[in-house]
């Protein structure tokens, strides 16, 4: 029989967040085919960032002796941190389950969706079973996988993905990484400072090629001084011996670990779930096609998060779902996807925040710009922190003071960009942020401070 829904949601990342008060009245259907809250909950955001504090408390003390404190890193009880982190996670995980499962207007079907027709849905349950569902409305919210290559596939050694490396036993003493991005960087910061030895293999000549080209300088710089960082360096086959994993090159040289992680970035997941028996189109790079609303090509069907969006970040995740939230029950009054000033973070070693346009961009699109690199080592906190490496990079321009982009590379740059990003947000001129505000002396934020006052505008 089937069961028929107001709402039917695939998939408890984001997609959890869309039963508001406004469904109180209303049957919902949430389906999960994995663990309940989906990648950031459990695989993603948090726990790597709490495996990342564990990291930097580390760095701190390995630090310690140039500011005349000595101190030594004893021992690193990894399974105790491992336990720690997801002691905390998963029952936040199970308790969300129990709240949909036994939720007042909601049904939890356990299981993985797939699309028969329009907006009607078979799961293929967990225990087995099998339910149908139709439902007035569909959001699609089922986020992406992560993306192996053939040549680690096909050689058929064992590897590890962000969706298992962080549950393993014990650090490897050698870790070897297949990627420069965002989980690569993060992952290398977590094992080397928690005690592997790490070696990353890295496509293009610079790690985080996304960002400005001088902060991603910059980055792969203080990077080389910390793994062994091979660039333009790509497997063109692996094998495993005797619990070694190694990876020959394209172009000769090959390089070896006790485990392999593959961060090659991470494919929508659209395989399978019928999408083409209900109208829903998809782009040639597997996210599902939506309009500024979250709308789909199917009517009535909604998408949002990893698996549609151009941002594979939670925040971003998050905020498509507010919008889809609202759309949902306000057809006559849609709200669009905030997607023009959309900032990002990498929680790696230095680290690294980032809105707007990056500087290349500014001179590909032919616009009128200044720059400013404030180094954190030329304001008076920085002194205390011995800084030689972190900057702040704003770039304007020069006839409205508007900020373009603003680039932050160091200690605390994914809390130090807030000002900016608010600067870009709203609109507010760099001279105005600047002098129209205190700035607490002699604070870290000074470093902002003193980037925007160093812009060579036309008038301060
Ligand atoms: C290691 C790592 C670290 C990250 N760190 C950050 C960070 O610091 N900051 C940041 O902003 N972003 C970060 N991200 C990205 C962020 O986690 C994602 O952008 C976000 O979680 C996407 O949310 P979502 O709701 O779109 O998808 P998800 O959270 O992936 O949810 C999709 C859900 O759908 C379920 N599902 C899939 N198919 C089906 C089906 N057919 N039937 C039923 N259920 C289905 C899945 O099991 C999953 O639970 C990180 C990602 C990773 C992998
Ligand atoms: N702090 C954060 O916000 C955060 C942290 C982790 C992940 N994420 C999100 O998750 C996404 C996925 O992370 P990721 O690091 O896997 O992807 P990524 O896109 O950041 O990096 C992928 C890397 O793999 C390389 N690559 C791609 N295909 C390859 C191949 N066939 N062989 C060798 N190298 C290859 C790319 O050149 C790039 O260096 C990110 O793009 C980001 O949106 C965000």
């Amino acid at each position: 029989m089937t069961e028929h829904y107001d709402l039917a949601i695939i998939g408890t990342g984001s997609g959890n967040s869309l039963v508001t008060p406004d469904f109180d009245d209303r049957r919902v259907a949430v389906i999960e085919s994995g663990t309940f809250g989906g990648t950031c909950l459990n695989v993603g955001c948090i726990p790597t960032k709490m495996f990342v504090y564990a990291a930097e408390v580390a760095d701190g003390i390995r630090s310690a002796a140039r500011y005349g404190v000595d101190a030594t890193v004893d021992g690193v009880r990894w399974a105790d941190i491992r336990d720690r982190i997801f002691g905390r996670i998963d029952p936040i995980a199970e308790s969300g389950k129990r709240w949909r499962v036994d939720g007042p207007n909601t049904t939890a079907y356990l299981g993985r969706a797939r699309f028969t027709g329009d907006r009607r849905l078979t799961v293929d349950l967990n225990d087995g079973g099998t339910a149908l569902l139709a439902a007035d409305q569909v959001v699609v919210a089922t986020g992406a996988h992560p993306m192996v290559p053939d040549v680690v596939t096909e050689s058929g050694v064992p590897f590890h993905t962000s969706d298992t490396i962080m549950r393993i036993d014990e650090v490897p003493e050698r870790l070897l990484i297949i990627g420069g991005g965002f989980i690569a960087v993060e992952m290398a910061h977590v094992f080397s400072s928690l005690g592997s030895r790490v070696t990353i293999l890295a496509r293009g000549d610079l790690l985080l090629r996304h960002l400005d080209t001088e902060i991603a300088r910059r980055f792969t710089d203080v990077a080389r001084g910390r793994w062994d960082v091979r660039t333009m360096a790509t497997a063109r086959s692996l094998t495993e011996q005797d619990g070694t994993i190694r990876a020959d090159l394209l172009g000769g040289g090959s390089a070896e670990g006790d485990l392999l992680l593959v961060a090659t970035g991470r494919h929508p997941n659209t395989a399978g779930i019928g999408l083409e028996l209900a109208g829903v189109d998809l782009h040639p790079d597997g996210r599902i096609v939506v309009d500024e609303h979250g709308r789909t090509t199917a009517s009535g069907v909604w998408s949002l998060g990893d698996v549609s969006s151009p941002y594979q970040l939670k925040h971003v995740a998050n905020a498509e779902a507010r919008v889809v939230a609202h759309n949902l029950v306000h057809p006559d009054d849609l709200r669009s996807f905030p997607h023009e000033h959309v900032p990002s973070g990498v929680f790696s070693h230095p680290q690294v925040a980032t809105i707007g346009l990056t500087e290349q961009q500014c001179v590909a699109r032919g616009l009128r710009h200044v720059t400013k690199v404030q180094a954190y080592g030329d304001t008076a906190y920085g002194w205390a922190m011995e800084d030689t490496t972190s900057v702040c990079k704003v770039i304007a321009d020069p006839a409205t003071g508007l900020l373009l982009g603003a680039h932050v590379l160091g200690p605390d740059a994914t809390t130090l960009i807030q000002p900016l990003i608010q600067a870009i947000s709203i609109g507010t001129p760099a001279h105005t942020v600047a002098r129209g505000q205190y700035w607490i002396h002699p604070a870290l934020a000074e470093v902002v401070e003193n980037a925007l006052l160093g812009l060579d505008l036309d008038q301060p």
